[in-house]
């Protein structure tokens, strides 16, 4: 997103992020709803807008923030000279705040990446290869890793058991067949709008968007993700973006 690259392709057509910020952040612990929590002391939020707007394929930032903060998120991206980036209220879930930010988007949008606040450091080359894997004509893309774990299949303990009840396993998945999916996952503008929409309606949600085509029947394929997209959603993964930013520090010479 910067004066010699306009975020279109020959078309016109242009990319926009939209990214949901309206989650809590219950499993980081008591604070600030997650996307306002501070990296290196910048609001991570902060962090997650400008590594889209380094991507050379974005025109348009929406963030979607908590229904009752945002204000405080407009103050903020203002504080942090981001006045270009619209804010909307987001809803219950994940699934509802990328429907609302969705909804804000203007006409001539024809690729939308959704990438959450909660991976402030993506590089913007996985933003670009997401988008561009869209304009080549993937209907939805999703980058992902390998997962490095061996993968158990349990039946799950009941809810209000205590947490060291055992869970029998039912099964172990082949691992080389299987992917941990970051954001930005891309899509065309009309075929995420037909998920969210269709899904809203008929079914059950999902936990990424990409699951959402999936459901309504859409072909989605996986391009490379990167190690540092990955999502702060613990605290010791607060360590470890603290780490790469001491780390990028160093090798942008500061
Ligand atoms: N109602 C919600 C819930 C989540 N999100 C966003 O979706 C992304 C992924 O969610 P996650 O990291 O799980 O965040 P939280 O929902 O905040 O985490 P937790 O489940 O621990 O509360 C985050 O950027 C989060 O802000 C959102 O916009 N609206
Ligand atoms: C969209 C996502 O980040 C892809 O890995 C993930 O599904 C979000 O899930 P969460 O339960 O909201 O963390």
């Amino acid at each position: 997103m910067s004066i010699d690259s306009p975020g279109s392709d020959e078309s016109g057509a242009r990319t926009a992020v939209v990214i949901p910020a309206a989650g809590r952040g219950v499993r980081l612990g008591p604070g600030a709803p997650k996307a306002l929590r501070e990296l290196s002391g910048t609001p991570m939020l902060v962090h997650a807008v400008r590594a889209t707007h380094r991507a050379r394929a974005v025109s348009l930032v929406v963030v979607v923030g908590p229904p009752d903060g945002t204000a405080e998120v407009r103050n903020l991206l203002d504080e942090h000279g981001l006045q270009d980036v619209e804010v909307v209220p987001g809803g219950e879930t994940r699934q509802d705040s990328v429907r609302l930010g969705l909804a804000a988007l203007p006409a001539g949008i024809s690729t939308v990446l959704v990438h959450d606040a909660a991976r402030p450091l993506v590089p913007a080359d996985t933003v670009d290869a997401v988008a561009a894997a869209v304009r080549e004509g993937a209907p939805a893309v999703v980058p992902a890793l390998p997962v490095t774990d061996t993968v158990k299949e349990v039946e799950p303990r009941a809810p209000d058991a205590p947490a060291q009840t055992p869970e029998p396993v039912t099964g172990t998945p082949d691992r080389s067949r299987l992917r941990a999916v970051q954001t930005p996952q891309g899509f065309a503008r009309d075929v995420l709008a037909e998920a969210h929409a269709r899904v809203a309606r008929e079914g059950e949600g999902a936990t990424d968007d990409a699951g959402m085509c999936e459901r309504i029947g859409v072909e989605v394929v996986v391009v490379p993700g990167h190690e540092e997209a990955f999502k702060v959603t613990r605290p010791l993964d607060l360590v470890l973006a603290e780490a790469v930013l001491a780390r990028r520090r160093v090798n942008d010479g500061f």
